[in-house]
């Protein structure tokens, strides 16, 4: 009796897991998609430091035509002189402020018709909100998200007259802070957060022009951008941020390639990131059915993780705050 009903349970087990995989097989929207970078024109923003660098590195080493963009002209000729000896190859490189909108698009038009754009530059002033500087609190929406659409209004217009049509990419570079809110990232947090409403819009604008939107989520990565934010940051920050571990820019930026060449919408970069982004997985598209079974069955367990993060963190800003008093 015992062992019919097991077997029994199983049965609709297993009926249902795979009633719910051919589901979702047949609606996942949109369909998944191969992007590749061999002989196709590469622009990174960010391109002259951290991870932008080593994904322009990575990129150039796999054959891609690849231009880079920043402010400062100096950094900009040193990344293109290390480029040129790691791989032998040469990049084009273009100064301009992406706060700038007539800057970067000059420099778009200059460097010719883009497959893939990856939006990267980024800035990250952390203070708590009521002693950090509005100018400061400008600056990071200006840069990072005002910025991001000043790039892709720029380059919207060459890409969709690609001439070869393949699949093309427009890949934004957001930050696990860009999924949870963390103590001391307001400004910072807020523009992350933008990226991902700017992304969502946009694949639904871009599809029909074969163009496939990626967002990038990284933990704290060594860069010469986090070692000046280290200089600063409140500690409660490192507290909290340490809840995932950190990485080198060359492993985020092999991440985010792998990520945007399988057309990936959410890329996370380590094993806490893959967890994040399932638990916030909420209505983001999701090209791959076996990602979207893992969603569906582990969102009821994944918001009490998440909620044990959460008392984790409250606990530590609690005792932070009583060992100040
Ligand atoms: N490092 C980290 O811990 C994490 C970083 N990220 C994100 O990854 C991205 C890259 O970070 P990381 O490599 O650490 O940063 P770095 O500071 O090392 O490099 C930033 C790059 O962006 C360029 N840049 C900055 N401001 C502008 C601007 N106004 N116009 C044009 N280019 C600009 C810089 O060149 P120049 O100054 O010459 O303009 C530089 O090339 C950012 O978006 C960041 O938010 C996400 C998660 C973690
Ligand atoms: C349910 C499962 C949860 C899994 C764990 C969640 C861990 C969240 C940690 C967030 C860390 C944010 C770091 C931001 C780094 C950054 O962007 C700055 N260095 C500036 O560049």
């Amino acid at each position: 009796m015992a062992d019919l009903s097991i077997a029994f349970f199983s049965f609709l087990l297993l009926f249902f897991s795979l009633s719910l995989l051919f589901f979702l097989a047949f609606i996942v929207r949109p369909r998944p998609v191969k992007v590749p970078i061999k002989n196709r024109h590469v622009f990174i923003s960010g391109g002259s430091s951290g991870i932008g660098l080593a994904l322009a590195q990575q990129a150039a080493s796999e054959g891609a035509k690849v231009s880079i963009l920043a402010r400062n002209t100096g950094r900009l000729e040193e990344a293109k002189e290390s480029i040129r000896l790691s791989t032998g190859r040469d990049v084009a490189i273009f100064s301009a402020d992406v706060r700038d909108y007539k800057a970067v698009k000059k420099a778009v038009e200059e460097a010719g018709p883009i497959d893939v754009l990856v939006c990267n530059q980024g800035v990250f002033v952390p203070q708590e909100l009521e002693t950090q500087d509005i100018e400061e609190i400008k600056f990071m929406i200006d840069v990072n998200l005002t910025g991001t659409f000043h790039l892709i209004k720029a380059a919207l217009p060459g890409m969709k007259s690609r001439s070869n049509r393949g699949p093309g990419s427009i890949a934004i570079m957001s930050s696990q802070a860009g999924q949870v809110g963390i103590y001391g990232y307001t400004a910072y947090s807020a523009s992350k957060f933008g990226l991902r409403g700017l992304a969502e819009a946009l694949q639904q604008e871009v599809i029909g022009e074969n163009i496939h939107v990626s967002l990038i989520f990284p933990p704290d990565t060594e860069t010469p951008g986090f070692a000046e934010e280290n200089k600063r940051r409140p500690k409660l920050t490192s507290i909290l941020a340490a809840s995932s571990g950190s990485m080198k820019a060359d492993e985020v930026a092999k991440k985010a390639l792998n990520g945007l060449k399988s057309g990936n919408f959410i890329v996370p970069c380590n094993f806490e990131g893959f967890f994040l982004s399932l638990a916030t997985s909420g209505l983001s598209p999701q090209r791959s059915f076996l990602m979207a079974f893992i969603e569906v069955i582990a969102a009821g367990i994944l918001r009490v993780v998440g909620l044990c993060f959460q008392w984790n963190w409250y606990g530590s800003i609690e005792k932070f705050l009583e060992e100040r008093k």
